[in-house]
């Protein structure tokens, strides 16, 4: 089975690119980076004298040479960083692979001559403490970077151009939250489930929805599920749920763009409102929102969600227009065309190389988790469920039902009102 990290590969290519570390060594980019220094003016004058940067150390990596930089008084490192390109072009490098920035023992300048691999294998890996964590990819030193979908940055917008592995990230993603926690998932894929269709029988998709209608019925359903524990928290007196989260993931958020005598205007209109709310309130209530699209635009990303979503990850965008929607720069429009290749937001920006995973294989990795029992299908008028779990029994709900407020998260009882646990 499709398993390690792609170690190897990366190790491979960096190991590669070690002869080019030559060219590029410490003593030559010491001078080189000194001497653009003063041909681009980053010096201080100090009456008759002119001060210059010094290179203090130079660090070799299998990455390539870090230097650490001292700057004379009265010289900012941001001046520096803001000349990264013609340093580059000095240095003889890509400005992609000169990465600089302060610390506490001066500037830090990274010229990376790894390059970064093309194809990265899928990783099946322990991922305790931190079961919500999802790898996103390796950056140009081969190290990994994750998302955590228990962390800081509430949801996550995934842009770019047909081709670019959006549908695969969210394939890995989907796999590693079904094969780690598996929070009740609910998927809306209006291509018919061909792209998110594999997870479709899982137990712990609660909901799949590929027409309109459906889509509403899943994100009012997530929605009243959201208001039920922000009313269990205020009974318990807490701020953030501790029980079972909660992922609603669109595959394309265009679907809701409407147009000028759009028939579905109205049913678009009240999905991208639930979606805002969601994204508003929804973390500290275990909902979780995985939201992509294809054709990132100002109508499609509406402005409040966007707001709301603190991480993006955007593969290649058509133009920089399209990159800003999704991470308020136009760098994604300028990244290689290459699959996979994307920049990740957080709190900053990084380039990274996506893991793949092929549907054969997900499939392979998802073939064992429990499905969902044949009376859940007993109505197709039903396509969404409200999951009032222990256990993965589920229940169906076409109306909201007032609910028991549980008056401790930490304990299952039986609901009163239906006969059913809840877990909170
Ligand atoms: N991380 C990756 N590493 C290597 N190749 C990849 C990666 N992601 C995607 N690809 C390649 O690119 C192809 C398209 O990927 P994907 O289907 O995810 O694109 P997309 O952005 O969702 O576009 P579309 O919606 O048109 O399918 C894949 O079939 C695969 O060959």
């Amino acid at each position: 089975m499709l398993v390690e990290i792609g170690i190897g590969l990366i190790v491979g290519s960096v190991g590669s690119l070690i002869s080019s570390l030559k060219f590029h060594s410490s003593f030559d980019l010491s001078k080189s980076f000194l001497s653009a220094c003063k041909t681009l003016g980053l010096t201080v004058t100090y009456g008759e004298e002119i001060a210059l940067p010094s290179v203090n150390k130079t660090v070799p990596f299998e990455w390539g040479t870090r230097l650490i930089v001292g700057l004379p008084v009265g010289l900012s490192s941001q001046k520096v960083i803001d000349q990264r390109v013609p340093l580059a072009e000095a240095l003889r490098v890509d400005p992609d692979n000169v990465e600089m920035r302060y610390a506490n023992d001066g500037l830090i300048v990274d010229v990376i001559t790894a390059k970064m691999p093309t194809m990265l294998a899928y990783s099946v890996g322990a991922t305790s403490p931190h079961p919500y964590r999802i790898m996103i990819g390796v950056n140009r030193r081969g190290e990994p970077r994750y998302y955590d979908f228990d962390g800081p940055f509430p949801h996550l917008l995934i842009g770019g151009i047909s081709g670019g592995g959006k549908s695969v990230m969210l394939r890995s993603i989907l796999t590693t939250l079904a094969t780690g926690p598996a929070p009740d998932m609910y998927l809306c894929d209006l291509k018919g489930g061909v792209e998110l269709g594999i997870f479709r029988d899982l137990a712990c998709v609660a909901g799949f929805a590929s027409t309109l209608p459906d889509v509403r019925t899943a994100a009012t359903a997530v929605e009243s599920e959201m208001l039920r524990r922000y009313a269990v928290m205020a009974a318990n007196g807490t701020q953030q749920w501790a029980g079972k989260k909660t992922l609603f993931v669109v595959d394309e958020l265009a679907d809701f763009k409407t147009r000028a005598g759009d028939p579905d205007a109205k049913l678009k209109n009240e999905i991208k409102a639930v979606l805002t709310r969601l994204s508003a309130k929804g973390r500290a209530a275990g909902v979780l929102l995985v939201l992509a699209t294809q054709r990132p635009s100002a109508d499609v990303v509406d402005g409040l969600i966007k707001t709301n979503i603190a991480a993006s990850v955007c593969f290649r965008t058509r133009d920089g227009v399209q990159s800003r929607i999704v991470i308020d720069s136009p760098d994604a429009a300028s990244l290689p065309d290459i699959p996979g290749r994307l920049i990740f937001q957080t709190a900053y920006d990084e380039t990274l190389q996506a893991p793949y995973l092929s549907a054969d294989d997900a499939k392979k990795l998802i073939a064992e988790l429990p499905k969902k029992s044949k009376d859940d299908f007993r109505n197709p008028e039903v396509p969404i469920k409200i999951t009032d779990v222990e256990e993965n029994v589920c229940t169906f709900k076409q109306k909201e039902e007032p609910r028991h407020v549980d008056a401790n998260p930490h304990t299952s009882e039986v609901n009163p009102l239906d006969g059913n646990s809840i877990e909170l």
